[in-house]
């Protein structure tokens, strides 16, 4: 467990994170979600112990970082997966790394498996791609066998298959009951590795919240329709309390707003009418997020399309 109690940070005139209180429970993986300068970082620091707050505090099991007797052990961490000697190969940075902190060279072979490094295990850890030092930094956070993980970004620049690895990963962790904090600016990739969010905005909590909850309040935006049966189906739909139906470009595809996907399915089935497909619009998870963040994004651009291609005045 990891509470998070009144936690601010400030840099000088600058506050990264304000009074910001959560708690993260065991056997779940919780995604912590917040645009790009929300403070994500800043509060991982601070749950650390690398940053120290400017008020409030946080706890890992119940006691600060810092005083753990063997943080290591009770707290797995990756921040910036290249934080790593570049000159070592990465079985002897585990190896250090493990040795500084009495843990067995035997744990070290079996993080490098769990991780699928061992074919490379020997090779310089600086000319690893960014997949290949993700994979390092999660062993190296897995080293101690800890009850909890915090993970910064872990899946950024991966390639689908490193994204969907670490999904099965994280999840497998947590139901193995350990703690699981992941931060990520990616609301759709956190909707399907993560059970719970925290989503922060300039410092601040904006939602704590079940992905469950997120995703069904969002999923207002409509369901996808193909189907050889098109017009039918648009003609029937104009009779379904609350449905309004747009036509999409491409051929024999409509977009249903104002009901599920449930109630267009049995429109259908009742009238005979053939689908190919059916499928709520995942994209409005990730507007639903925006929308969310919209007031706490840092970084605005200030310049608007048009003013980018507007002529000089003669
Ligand atoms: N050492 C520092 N000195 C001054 N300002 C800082 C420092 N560290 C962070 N900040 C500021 O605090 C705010 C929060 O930064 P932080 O890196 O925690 O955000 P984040 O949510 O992790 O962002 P990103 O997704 O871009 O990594 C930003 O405005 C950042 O510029």
């Amino acid at each position: 467990m990891i509470e998070a109690v009144g936690l601010t940070k400030s840099y000088g005139p600058k506050t990264a994170v304000q009074d910001l209180s959560f708690s993260v429970r065991p056997g779940i993986v919780t995604g912590f979600l917040g645009p790009n300068g929300a403070g994500k970082s800043t509060t991982m620091r601070m749950l650390l112990g690398l940053d120290t707050p400017t008020s409030g505090h946080a706890t890992v099991n119940g006691r600060r970082y810092s005083d753990h007797p063997a943080p290591l052990r009770e707290v797995g961490a990756m921040l910036e997966a290249r934080a790593i000697h570049t000159g070592r190969s990465a079985r002897n940075h585990l190896l250090a790394l493990a040795a500084t902190h009495g843990i067995p060279t035997s744990r070290v072979d079996e993080v490098i498996d769990l991780v699928g490094l061992r074919e490379v295990a020997r090779r310089r850890a600086g000319g690893f791609s960014l997949g290949m030092g993700q994979r390092l930094g999660i062993a190296s956070a897995l080293l101690g066998d800890p009850a909890t993980l915090i993970l910064d970004e872990p899946v950024n620049g991966l390639d689908p298959e490193g994204i969907l690895w670490i999904r099965n990963l994280l999840k497998s962790l947590a139901a193995e009951g350990r703690t699981v904090l992941v931060s990520s600016h990616l609301m759709s990739e956190m909707a399907l590795t993560a059970e719970h969010l925290i989503v922060i905005g300039r410092g601040r909590l904006i939602a704590d919240t079940s992905v469950a909850d997120f995703t069904a309040g969002a999923s207002q935006g409509g369901v996808r329709v193909r189907t050889p049966q098109a017009d039918e189906l648009a003609l029937l739909l104009r009779d379904l309390p609350g449905a309004a139906v747009a036509v999409e470009d491409e051929p024999g595809v409509l977009t249903v707003e104002g009901v599920d996907s449930e109630a267009v399915g049995k429109l259908a089935a009742e009238h005979r009418v053939v689908l190919f497909e059916l499928t709520p619009r995942q994209a409005s998870l990730e507007e639903a997020f925006m929308e969310l963040t919209r007031d706490a994004v840092e970084y605005e651009a200030v310049v608007r399309p048009a003013e980018l291609v507007k002529e000089p005045a003669a």
